[in-house]
């Protein structure tokens, strides 16, 4: 099979457990098998050898699965673990689903592709009003300029939808690639026509620098802080002008949590919020794995808006990611075997 980008494929893999091990022991003494499909970038940032030792000691045993051969012929997997982009991993992935009901497949493609698309990915936000006493969640204002409009017409549709300067300029597609994170600052909506569509355009909110980015596995959920776009001033945009490219702040960035930083910008949101946020998006995203970046509205305490939503994220970065994740694999097969003892 051919995918985009590098992928770690199994024939470069140490065989990480026998095939007569597997499957043959009851529950609880029986081993957990997860076949993962994963890029060699990702299997090194998530498969690193403490997880894989703490993993190990409680029966879960990895083994890559081999994309140049049938997946159905691979196995048998407990469960299944990827991220790989392109359509025809993703009617593999979702044939097998079909076939293999019994396998827990780490997420469906359908809810996964939902995230691919930066307006789809945050309507869940929208529909949930999530306004509680302990704050307020939305997203912040956007356009979305689609494949056939002219980038001539960028200034007057960004007038017409009466958007507010300054503008991040994202790509509507979110497919893995490098080029759908090149994101852009506009300060005057004219300079805009030098972007090329399909484009999210959304309104800059000044968030103090700072970033929360919520990680999502199973029932946890951490916060991580994340340095992140200074406020721009009203003077600041009344001077500049233009569209200007901005690396990827927050992935690069060192993590904000040891920083001294002023407490009215890196509280963390309440925690009530961010579980009914939490139980809402696994629910309506039917994802189990995630993080969504949030930011705080700059002068208020509790006004959050989420700007991004992740599958399948860099966990390798979350503390603690080695239980965390230890604990969500395991309770995925419990619960699945308890479900069929109850059924
Ligand atoms: O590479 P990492 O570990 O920084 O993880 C990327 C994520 O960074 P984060 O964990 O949120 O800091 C990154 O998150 P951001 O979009 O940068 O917020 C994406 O999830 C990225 O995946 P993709 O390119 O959109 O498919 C993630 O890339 P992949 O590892 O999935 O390729
Ligand atoms: N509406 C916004 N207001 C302020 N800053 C933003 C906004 N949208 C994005 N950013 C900044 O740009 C960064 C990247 O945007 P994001 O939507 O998370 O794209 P990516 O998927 O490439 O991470 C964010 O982490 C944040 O620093
Ligand atoms: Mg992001
Ligand atoms: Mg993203």
């Amino acid at each position: 099979m051919r995918l985009n980008g590098e992928f770690s494929s199994g024939e470069e893999e140490e065989e990480v457990m026998e095939k007569s091990e597997v499957g043959t022991t009851p529950f609880l003494e029986r081993k957990i098998v997860v076949g993962y499909a994963l890029t060699a970038k990702k299997k090194k940032s998530f498969l690193q050898p403490n997880f894989i030792s703490l993993a190990r000691s409680k029966g879960i045993y990895f083994v890559a699965i081999d994309v140049n051969k049938p997946l159905q012929e691979q196995g048998p997997f407990d469960i299944v673990l990827h991220k790989l982009s392109g359509e025809e991993w993703r009617e593999i992935i979702e044939d097998f689903r079909q076939k293999h009901p019994d396998v827990i497949v780490l997420d469906p493609p359908d809810a996964i592709q939902h995230l691919h698309n930066r307006q789809s990915m945050l309507q869940d936000v929208v529909d949930l009003n999530l306004s509680e006493s302990n704050g307020k969640v939305g997203i912040p204002s956007q356009l979305v300029i689609t494949k056939d409009k002219e980038s001539s017409t960028i200034p007057y549709e960004v007038t017409k939808a009466g958007l507010k300067l300054p503008l991040v300029a994202k790509p509507l597609v979110v497919d893995g690639t490098a080029k759908s994170h090149e994101l852009f600052l506009a300060y005057d909506e004219f300079s805009l026509s030098e972007l090329e569509p399909p484009l999210v355009l959304q309104e800059f909110v000044n968030h103090g620098g700072l970033l929360f980015k919520i990680y999502i596995v199973g029932e946890s959920i951490k916060v991580v802080r994340r340095f992140s776009l200074p406020n721009i001033s009203k003077r600041e945009l009344s001077k500049v002008a233009g569209v200007y490219r901005f690396p990827r702040v927050s992935c690069a960035a060192a993590s904000a949590d040891n920083a001294d930083l002023d407490p009215s910008i890196a509280e963390h949101p309440p925690r009530s919020l961010l579980e009914k946020l939490a139980k809402e998006l696994r629910h309506r995203l039917g994802l189990r794995m995630f993080n969504v970046d949030m930011i705080r509205e700059y002068g208020t305490k509790d006004v959050f808006y989420v700007i991004d939503i992740n599958y399948f994220p860099g966990f390798g970065k979350m503390p603690n990611y080695e239980p965390v994740f230890t604990d969500f694999l395991l309770n995925l097969v419990q619960n699945k075997c308890k479900k069929k003892l109850t059924a």
